[in-house]
């Protein structure tokens, strides 16, 4: 069998994207923003924006759980010039994983600098609230066990390497400017910091499996945003990832609860303000990636 990406777009297709949206854009965007369930509104904090739906995009796939708009938004905050996603593609969707990660690859085509990942979670730590921030340190991509990586096919180098590092995934001091604007803004009682965990889904985990998520190191688990940082940081672009603690995740077989997408909805509407507010404050103060002269 002869490797290939055919489940995926290749660069071609992605370039083609990238310049069909271009035309459109008021300007490059530097950052891209791709809000989690329920975490929509962030992309009403963009100014002058112009509205993009997914179905008029070219090869751009469809959202279709609820909480997810399925629009792209351009505009400027705080002056810089932003992209956003009202809704990401997830594999529980159908969607192959490539296909899940091509508006990462968007963004790269487009300018775009660094990327900012946020995401509904279930909290595994039994110290996280609903309503914690949590700053992604490191993740567990437990889909990646089995093989399932969006970088699985033929690699173009015009992407970047075979084989990317993924021990700094996560910018250290994107995370510590998280930090100092969270203290500034008094956020710091509801920030926390820990290990992301992504499944497949769309079923919610057993106990028994969010006791082994918890005992394999991770402080939150989801379905998401994982695939995009491997497919972000293989094309070199800086990553930020949030989560928004919105139920806990259940470990105990006493417990009556039940995961359930309305909550995560729900807690994503109570903590949608302070995570604008977090966000939009760390957007304006990204340091730009020097040019460099020849
Ligand atoms: O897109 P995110 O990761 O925020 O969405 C989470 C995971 C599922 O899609 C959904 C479950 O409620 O929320
Ligand atoms: N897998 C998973 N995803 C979530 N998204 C929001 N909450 C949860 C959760 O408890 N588990």
């Amino acid at each position: 069998m002869t490797p290939d990406s055919a489940t995926g777009y290749s660069y071609e297709e992605c370039t083609a994207t990238a310049d069909w949206l271009l035309k459109r854009a008021p300007e490059r965007p530097l950052v891209g923003i791709v809000c989690g369930s329920g975490l929509g509104g962030l992309a009403k904090m963009l100014k002058d924006e112009l509205v993009i739906n997914y179905c008029d995009i070219p090869n751009f796939p469809q959202s279709t759980v609820h909480g997810h708009a399925g629009k792209l938004v351009f505009g400027t905050l705080k002056g810089k010039p932003c992209v956003c996603m009202q809704g990401r593609f997830h594999l529980y969707e159908g969607y192959a994983i490539q296909k899940t990660t091509m508006p990462i690859r968007v963004f790269k085509l487009m300018g775009v600098e660094t990327v900012i990942l946020t995401n509904a979670a279930g909290g595994l730590n039994q110290d996280f609230k609903v309503g914690d921030i949590m700053i992604i340190k490191d993740h567990i991509n437990i889909p990646g066990f089995a093989g399932h990586n969006p970088l699985v096919g033929a690699n173009d180098d015009r992407f970047g390497v075979r084989f990317p590092c993924m021990s700094d995934a996560y910018d250290r001091d994107l995370q510590q400017l998280v930090r100092a604007v969270a203290d500034e803004l008094d956020f710091s009682v509801f920030m926390r910091d820990g290990v992301y965990s992504v499944l497949g889904g769309p079923s919610f985990e057993t106990i028994a499996e969010c006791r082994a998520l918890r005992q394999l190191g991770a402080d939150a688990v989801g379905m998401s945003t994982v695939h995009e940082v491997i497919v972000a940081r293989h094309c070199d672009m800086r990553v930020l990832a949030l989560s928004l603690i919105t139920n806990k995740a259940v470990m105990d077989y006493q417990s009556e609860k039940k995961a359930n997408h309305e909550e995560v909805l729900e807690t994503g509407a109570l903590r949608a303000k302070q995570m604008e507010k977090l966000v939009s404050t760390v957007v304006s103060r990204i340091p730009n990636t020097p040019t460099h002269c020849s």
